[in-house]
């Protein structure tokens, strides 16, 4: 946190699904330390609600306007769809907080252009393990984020595994990449779970086995070892790999994986317009 510190925060979370709440049990679980509050706002949907006030010990309501005079942070972790409208509501309880938006597509114009001038604002792309501390977030600032909400920026990103800046350009680019590509590698998994069902595996023994083998070859590479290099000492010449490999090849995999990111990069800068 760039050796200042960080007074205990009061965080607003606008929408309550499945990325507020990865986003507030990674907090929660390394950040304690930092956190006066956390609030989670819904329109509807009391049961959920209560159940994460029960499970992780957060205040609750449904009618966010309550709550954001107090709030240092605002989290807006709704559907992209929704933003125009809840900023435009958001923009006269709005007094120098830090506003920040996980949604796909969005960019920082649209906050910067809808809060008050002047008004801090954040665009952050987590992806879900951002629940267990191991979120890769790629995040890009606006005009007025001075040093005191990039400390507090930082602590809620550290919180939730490791951050990289980027342009706003580059966080839409990447976002297939990040935020949406572990869907991606679960799509894979459950193809290798089948087949290892297949052969006779109990679900819970593939499940096992295949999750082995993913930790494994992401430890590989986290040891900064290139892909091919180590994809090369898999594949055993003229043996087993190769011809798994070479199917994979005829069935396009590079043309498939490449359409998937843009297809998903395109969805997100429409779904911010509509
Ligand atoms: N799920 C993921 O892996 C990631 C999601 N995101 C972004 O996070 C945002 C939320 O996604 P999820 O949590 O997956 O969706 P979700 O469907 O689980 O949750 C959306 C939440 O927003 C609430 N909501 C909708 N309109 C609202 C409004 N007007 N006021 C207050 N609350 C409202 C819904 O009730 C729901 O609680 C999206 O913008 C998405 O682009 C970003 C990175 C990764
Ligand atoms: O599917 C979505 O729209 C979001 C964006 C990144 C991950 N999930």
């Amino acid at each position: 946190m760039g050796g200042r510190s960080v007074r205990k925060q009061r965080i607003l979370f606008i929408g309550a699904g499945r990325m507020a709440e990865a986003i507030f049990a990674g907090v929660l679980r390394t950040q304690k330390d930092y956190i006066e509050e956390i609030v989670v706002a819904n329109r509807s949907d009391l049961a959920r609600l209560h159940a994460m006030r029960d499970q992780y010990g957060v205040s609750v309501t449904t009618d966010w306007r309550d709550a954001v005079a107090k709030a240092d942070v605002v989290l807006l972790a709704m559907p992209p769809q929704n933003h125009r409208d809840v900023l435009t509501q958001l923009a006269p309880y709005i007094k120098g907080q830090l506003v920040m938006t996980v949604a796909a597509g969005i960019g920082i114009g649209l906050l910067e252009e809808t809060l008050p001038a002047g008004t801090p604002v954040v665009w952050i792309m987590p992806n879900t393990a951002a629940g267990i501390g191991e979120s890769i977030t790629l995040f890009t600032c606006g005009r007025h984020v001075e040093d005191k909400q990039r400390d507090v920026l930082n602590m809620v990103l550290a919180g939730i595994g490791e951050a990289v800046e980027c342009t706003e350009q580059q966080v839409h680019d990447l976002t297939a990449i990040t935020g949406s590509a572990p869907a991606f590698l679960y799509r894979m998994v459950e193809e290798l779970e089948l087949s290892a069902q297949g052969y006779g595996m109990a679900p819970e023994t593939a499940r096992r086995m295949v999750a082995q083998m993913i930790y494994g070859s992401a430890a590989m590479l986290k040891t900064g070892a290139d892909p091919a290099d180590l994809r090369d000492s898999v594949t055993t010449p003229g043996g087993a790999t190769a011809a798994g490999l070479r199917v994979m090849d005829e069935r396009r995999f590079s043309e498939m994986m490449q359409g998937a990111v843009e297809a998903t990069n395109a969805r997100a800068r429409e779904m911010a317009n509509e």
